[in-house]
């Protein structure tokens, strides 16, 4: 079986320090793959390496069997990635909607252009409604995304990042600062997601990362120092030492 997401000793450093240090990680098509580790591990750098939007000063990174290492992050978009924030990067003044629809279009939304006006078309609208209305938030279609709350808000992200009917989904702490009530939402939102679509979630939220992962690799000061299954890994003292304090 071709893997959705092949890391092969993957590498990145900032000004002399190592940040990814040789990470080689297989996920296999509809995995649900949970990567913890402390703050500063280097979790979000090895996502902005999957996505593209850092390049990798060494190792290489398949994404469906491609060869994506050099891509632009347009193209591994095309392929499939989609992804989402630690911090929310939704359009604070535009509807639900229209953050939904520029979803569909494909816009990177940290380099917006208005050239299209597509959000007209009732075929876009009606898709971008009905994905809003997965993630429970259609009847707050007309809302400004900067007006509902931080729940609402991740769960359009979530909308937004499901809008392209991704097959890998990267998703960076989707429950963080997120209340109780709000963090089971999400979490049964996620759970919802079909197979079609391979989730690596980073999260710290152990209780609800546990339930969803099938899979877990540990990231210590930018090296996978264990892997495996949920009991493997929580079990394993290496984890216990460096993640859980004990
Ligand atoms: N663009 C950058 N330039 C310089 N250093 C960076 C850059 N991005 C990340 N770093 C550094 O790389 C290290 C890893 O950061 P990263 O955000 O990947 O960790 P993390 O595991 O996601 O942490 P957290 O759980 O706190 O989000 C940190 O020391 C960070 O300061």
């Amino acid at each position: 079986m071709t893997a959705a997401l092949e890391l092969r000793s993957l590498r990145k450093s900032f000004g002399g320090i190592a940040v990814t240090q040789d990470v080689s990680m297989t996920v296999q098509p509809g995995e649900r793959r949970l990567i913890i580790g402390p703050n500063g591990a280097g979790k979000t750098t090895l996502f902005n390496q999957i996505a593209g939007e850092i390049s990798s000063d060494g190792g290489s990174i398949h994404l469906f069997g491609q060869d994506v290492t050099r891509q632009a992050v347009r193209r591994r978009a095309h392929l499939g990635v989609s992804r989402t924030y630690q911090v929310i990067t939704l359009f604070a003044r535009d509807t639900l909607l229209h953050n939904v629809v520029l979803g569909i279009l494909g816009v990177d939304r940290r380099r917006f252009e208005p050239l299209r006006t597509l959000a007209s078309e009732h075929e876009v609208h009606d898709r971008a409604l009905a994905i809003l209305d997965t993630v429970g938030l259609a009847h707050r279609a007309q809302a400004l995304a900067g007006e509902i709350s931080y729940g609402e808000q991740r769960r359009v992200e979530i909308a937004v990042a499901m809008a392209q009917k991704p097959r890998l989904l990267l998703l960076d702490e989707p429950l963080a600062g997120l209340s109780r009530d709000e963090r089971v939402i999400v979490g049964e939102l996620i759970a919802a997601i079909p197979r079609e679509t391979t989730i690596v979630m980073i999260e710290h939220d152990m209780d609800m990362a546990l339930e969803f992962a099938e899979r877990i690799s540990l990231l210590h000061y930018g090296q996978l120092i264990v892997e495996g299954d949920r009991e493997a890994v929580v079990s394993d003292p290496r984890t216990r030492e460096v993640y859980l304090g004990a």
